[in-house]
C-alpha cells in the first residue's frame, strides 16, 4: 500500500484528529487559520479550537487576487499563476503560524483548505441553459500539501455542484453536526462579504435544515468605505450610524432578480459590486448622495435583505435564537438594524456556542475534512441546495 494512503487509513480509524481549517472569503481580508481537535464524526463529533489566527493579506497580495476576482474578463496567465502561488502562500502562512504556536507540522493530521473563490456562477445568475452551476476556488491543494508536508483536503465546492447544488453555502453541514440542539430553533447568520444563514430546527431533523445566501453582507460597505474614507471597512458601523438612509436608493438597490428568485440561492461579488450601486444611484437619481448617507443606505440594504430572507423562509411563529458570526457581527449599525427587524429574536454572538464568530468558517472546513476521512454523508433528504455528500479532494505531500 502507498504509505501515504496507509497513513490516511490509520487517521480515518483513529478516535481524534488534529485538523487545520483554512478560509479566505470574499472580503479578501486575510487567511483564517483554525487548528481544531476533532473527536469522532457525524452528530457525535466533538470539536475544540486549539489555536486561531487571521493572517492579514498584504495590499500587494490582495491586488494580485483582485486582478482576477469576480471579473468576467481576466489575464488568463495571471489566473494560471495565482493557482499555485496562493497555494504556496497559504502553505507558508500555516507554517509560520505553527512556528508561532510552537507546534511541529508532524503533529498535524490534515489541512482542510477552502481556497480563494475567484468566480461564482450559479445557473440562476449566468442564465446559460447548456451549462451547469459553476464556482471556482484556486490555491491548489497539492501546493499546500507539498509546502507544509501535511495531507491536504481542498476544493470542497465541486462535489456540491456535481451533486446538484450551487457550490454554496457549505457551512450548513458543519452547522448541523456541531450546533443543532434538540428543543431550540436556531438560525446561524454569517455576515462576511456575502451574508448567509443556516436554519436548524429544534427537532434536529436533518431534513428540516435550510440554508441560503441572502445577498450582500459587508462587501458593498467595504468597497465604499475604501473609496470615500480610505479605510478597509466601516469600523463598528460608525460612519453609517452618522448618515441617513435614502429610501429611493434603497428601493432601487433591492430591484434585482436575485431578490425575487426562488430560495435557496447563492451569489457573490460578480453581482454585488460598485457598478451595481452606481446603477441603482442612476436609477434613483441619487448620484450626489453624501458618502455617510450612502453607507447608511447600504447598511440598511444588507440588513433588510438578510431579515427579508429569514422572514420569507422560516416560520416565525416559533421562538428562535439567532447566532451571528463573520466580520459583520462587529458592525453595530448593521446588527442594530437586523435586531429592529426581528424584534422577537434573541440575538447572540456565535461565541455562545463555543466557537468564536471570526473562526467559524475555518472551523467548519476542518469539520468537512473530518467527515471526508472519518465520517460519511448525512441524509438531508435530497433537499435541493443541501445534497447528502462528503466533499473535497485529497492531496498527498509526497
Ligand atoms: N470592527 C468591525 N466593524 C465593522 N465591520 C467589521 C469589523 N471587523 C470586521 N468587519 C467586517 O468583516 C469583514 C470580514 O469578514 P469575514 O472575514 O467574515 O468575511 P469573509 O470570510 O471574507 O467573507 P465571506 O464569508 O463572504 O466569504 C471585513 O471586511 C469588514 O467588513
Ligand atoms: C462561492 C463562495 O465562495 N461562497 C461563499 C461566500 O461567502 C459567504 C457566502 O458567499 C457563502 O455562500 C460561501 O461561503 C460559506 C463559507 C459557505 O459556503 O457556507
Amino acid at each position: 500500500m502507498n504509505p501515504q494512503l496507509e497513513k490516511l487509513y490509520h487517521l480515518a480509524g483513529s478516535s481524534t484528529r488534529r485538523i487545520i481549517g483554512l478560509m479566505s472569503g470574499t472580503s479578501l481580508d486575510g487567511l483564517d487559520i483554525a487548528l481544531c481537535r476533532i473527536t469522532g464524526s457525524g452528530l457525535t463529533s466533538e470539536l475544540s479550537v486549539e489555536q486561531f489566527a487571521t493572517v492579514p493579506y498584504s495590499e500587494d497580495f490582495r491586488d494580485e487576487i483582485r486582478s482576477v476576482f469576480a471579473r468576467k474578463e481576466i489575464d488568463f496567465q495571471q489566473l494560471c499563476l495565482l493557482n499555485p502561488y496562493i497555494g504556496i502562500r497559504h502553505g507558508h502562512m500555516v507554517l509560520d503560524c505553527l512556528q508561532t504556536w510552537n507546534i511541529p507540522a508532524q503533529d498535524i493530521d490534515l489541512i482542510a483548505s477552502h481556497g480563494q473563490t475567484v468566480y461564482h456562477a450559479p445557473k440562476k445568475q449566468h442564465g446559460l441553459t447548456r451549462f451547469p452551476n459553476g464556482t471556482l476556488q484556486i490555491g491548489d491543494g497539492d501546493h499546500i500539501a507539498v509546502t507544509t508536508g501535511i495531507i491536504t483536503i481542498s476544493d470542497f465546492r465541486q462535489k456540491h455542484v456535481a451533486a446538484g447544488g450551487e457550490g454554496a453555502p457549505v457551512a450548513v453541514y458543519g452547522d448541523y453536526l456541531l450546533f443543532s440542539k434538540k428543543g431550540e430553533n436556531r438560525i446561524l447568520l454569517n455576515m462576511g462579504g456575502i451574508a448567509n444563514f443556516t436554519y436548524l430546527s429544534g427537532s434536529q431533523d436533518a431534513r428540516e435544515v435550510f440554508t441560503t445566501d441572502t445577498g450582500p453582507g459587508n462587501i458593498l460597505l467595504d468597497a465604499f468605505t475604501r473609496l470615500y474614507f480610505h479605510k478597509p471597512f466601516d469600523e463598528n458601523g460608525t460612519l453609517a450610524a452618522a448618515g441617513t438612509p435614502h429610501e429611493s436608493l434603497l428601493h432601487a438597490l433591492k430591484d434585482h432578480a436575485f431578490f425575487t428568485s426562488d430560495f435557496p440561492k447563492t451569489t457573490g461579488p460578480e453581482v454585488f459590486n460598485i457598478e451595481y450601486v452606481r446603477r441603482a444611484q442612476q436609477q434613483s437619481s441619487t448620484e450626489t448622495i453624501e458618502p455617510r448617507d450612502l453607507l447608511a443606505t447600504l447598511t440598511r440594504f444588507s440588513a433588510d435583505t438578510i431579515a427579508d430572507a429569514i422572514k420569507k423562509t422560516i416560520h416565525l411563529d416559533q421562538y428562535h435564537t439567532l447566532y451571528v458570526s463573520g466580520g459583520g457581527a462587529h458592525n453595530r449599525a448593521l446588527m442594530g438594524e437586523i435586531q429592529r427587524q426581528v424584534p422577537d429574536f434573541k440575538i447572540l454572538p456565535m461565541q455562545e456556542l463555543g466557537v468564536a464568530g471570526d473562526a467559524k468558517e475555518a472551523v467548519l472546513f476542518a469539520l468537512l475534512a473530518n467527515e471526508t476521512v472519518a465520517g460519511g454523508a448525512v441524509d438531508f433528504g435530497g433537499r435541493q441546495g443541501v445534497p447528502s455528500i462528503t466533499m473535497g479532494k485529497i492531496s498527498f505531500p509526497g
